[in-house]
């Protein structure tokens, strides 16, 4: 059987069909309207500590590109912000377009990026990832919109890498990257209660979307779509367009951590 993708034929419109979550009460993205979240004055900064020693590869695993982190011990963490307790950085990956008009998976006020970074991170009152990414207050998740710009210094050393990652399931080693280089100056942000937005799309989520994005180039969005869907020797297919549109806020509110 086909696994789910991002084609008509097995996209987002057809995930329901596998993953009745999909239609959800608590799914992930959102359209993020600025005038409709609430201000909430109890909402602390993020507190984000990423140890560049923990990263370990980067890996082209058919959806998007990840890099994953070791999180045996606490030292890349993210606490405070909307939660409690401390939640251990796992991976990040990214979702982008093809072309600099859409990509995102978040949008403000119907405003797509051309690009979005998930940094995923996972809450310690649980023994693992996999065990908390079922869990309803099991990840965390901090979302920065790409938009065009001038060239982003940090993410090519990410996209020099894509050359030896171009196919599904290649990865190569990836050491001392230090995700803080990938945040916006400021770190205001919406957050609310979501999922994951690739199947098995568990209602587990509490997003965390930073106001600011950072800054790419249109040069560097094109590394992006020299990425495949596919594996090596399989028909070569472009990994664009691997953003799931936005879904129904179904009575949720968004709060937002600045005025
Ligand atoms: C969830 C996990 C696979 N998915 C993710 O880790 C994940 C992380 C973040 C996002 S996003 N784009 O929302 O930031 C999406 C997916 C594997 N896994 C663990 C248990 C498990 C059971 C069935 C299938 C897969 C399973
Ligand atoms: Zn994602």
């Amino acid at each position: 059987t086909m696994s789910w993708g991002y084609k008509p034929n097995n996209g987002p419109q057809k995930w329901v069909e596998n993953f009745p979550i999909a239609d959800g009460v608590r799914q992930s993205p959102i359209d993020i309207v600025p005038g409709q979240a609430s201000y909430d004055a109890g909402l602390k900064p993020l507190t984000l500590k990423y140890d560049p020693s923990t990263c370990l590869d980067i890996l082209n695993n058919g959806h998007s590109v990840q890099v994953t982190f070791a999180d045996d011990t606490d030292s890349s963490s993210l606490t405070d912000g909307p939660i409690s307790g401390l939640y251990r950085l796992k991976q990040f990956h990214f979702h982008w377009g093809a072309s600099d008009s859409k990509g995102s998976e978040h949008t403000v006020a119907g405003t797509k990026y051309p690009a979005e970074l998930h940094l995923v991170h996972w809450n310690t009152k649980y023994t693992s990832f996999s065990e908390a990414a079922s869990k309803p207050d099991g990840l965390a998740v901090v979302g920065v919109f790409l938009k065009i710009g001038g060239e982003n210094p940090n993410l090519q050393k990410l996209l020099d890498a894509f050359d030896t990652i171009k196919s599904k399931g290649k990865q190569t080693s990836f050491e001392n990257f230090d995700p803080s280089t990938l945040l916006p100056g400021c770190l205001d942000y919406w957050t609310y209660d979501g999922s994951l937005t690739t199947p098995p799309l568990y209602e587990s989520v509490t997003w965390i979307v930073c106001k600011e994005p950072i800054s790419t180039s249109s040069a560097q969005m094109a590394k992006f779509r020299t990425l495949l869907f596919s594996a090596d020797g399989a028909a070569q297919d472009c990994m664009v367009d691997n953003y799931r549109p936005p879904q129904p806020l179904k009575g949720r509110t968004v709060r937002a951590s600045f005025k």
